[in-house]
């Protein structure tokens, strides 16, 4: 799958304040929103979290976080997820099932430097909380995620999530739901050529490198799916933290 690089589109909205709680003059990060259209943006931090204090985050959660590898259900067939994984969460909480998994939900205090970590996000983010936390880690390119969209019951309707890399950098796509819409129904008709220029905002790409914030706003996970695909020629480790709010009563929502 090739899918292009984002060129255009991408604003820079300015100078920062990295949260780093070691180093005061790291602080200065660019930050670019990327808007795609009909209320969804992606906010990117490249450099969200001082290298050093990325490591050390890293080699804490890499030794100490209880990480399993279930079994999931994809298009009704069982298979080993192709990651490791741990889910964190406030108590009292709806319990989070995706792919017919139930993870357990470990507690903020059973690993105090994920507080450090969440900390550090919601001062990044003002005006935005988070109460639980999925982590993955990729041990080599064989590990991955392949396309879905976090839109469960309980995130609501235009969940955020903030998703912070350690270790191994990766490729992260985004890339637009078919919808039915008048406008593509007519698309569908034309030669490939002119749907290929027309689609072209319909993918986007991400390097995700070690201590970057990636953050997916509004209709995102509505609207768009994303996934971070094998790499045959990756062999180290990366280390996923995606915070989310989970709402306290889902059916109220809707
Ligand atoms: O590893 C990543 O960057 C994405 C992980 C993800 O999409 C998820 O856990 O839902
Ligand atoms: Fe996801």
């Amino acid at each position: 799958m090739s899918l292009r690089k984002l060129k255009v589109a991408v604003t820079v909205v300015g100078e920062a304040t990295n949260p780093s709680p070691n180093n005061e003059n790291e602080n200065k990060a660019k930050r670019q929103t990327v808007v795609l259209g009909n209320g969804s943006e992606v906010v990117f931090m490249p450099r969200f979290v001082s290298f050093d204090q990325a490591w050390t985050w890293f080699d804490y959660l890499n030794t100490h976080i209880p990480w399993t590898r279930p079994t999931i259900r994809v298009f009704g067939r069982s298979c080993l997820q192709p990651r490791d994984t741990c889910y964190v969460a406030s108590p009292g909480l709806p319990q989070l099932v995706y792919s017919g998994y139930q993870p357990h939900a470990y507690s903020w205090d059973d690993h105090p430097p994920l507080k450090q970590i969440l900390e550090a996000v919601h001062k990044a983010l003002p005006g935005s909380s988070f109460n639980s936390l999925l982590l993955n880690r990729y041990k080599g390119g064989n590990d991955y995620v392949g396309w879905h969209s976090d839109d469960e019951k309980l995130y609501g309707s235009t969940p955020e999530i903030a998703s912070l890399t350690l270790g191994c950098e990766r490729e992260f796509f985004l890339k637009k739901k078919p919808s039915k819409t008048c406008q593509e129904s007519r698309d569908d008709q034309e030669p490939k050529s002119k749907r290929l220029k027309r689609n072209h905002a319909d993918q986007h790409s991400f390097t995700l490198k070690h201590g970057s914030l990636l953050v997916m706003r509004g209709y995102t996970q509505r609207d768009w799916m994303h996934s971070v695909p094998k790499r045959t020629k990756v062999e180290a480790t990366r280390i996923n933290l995606t915070f989310r709010w989970v709402l306290e009563d889902p059916d109220a929502m809707s």
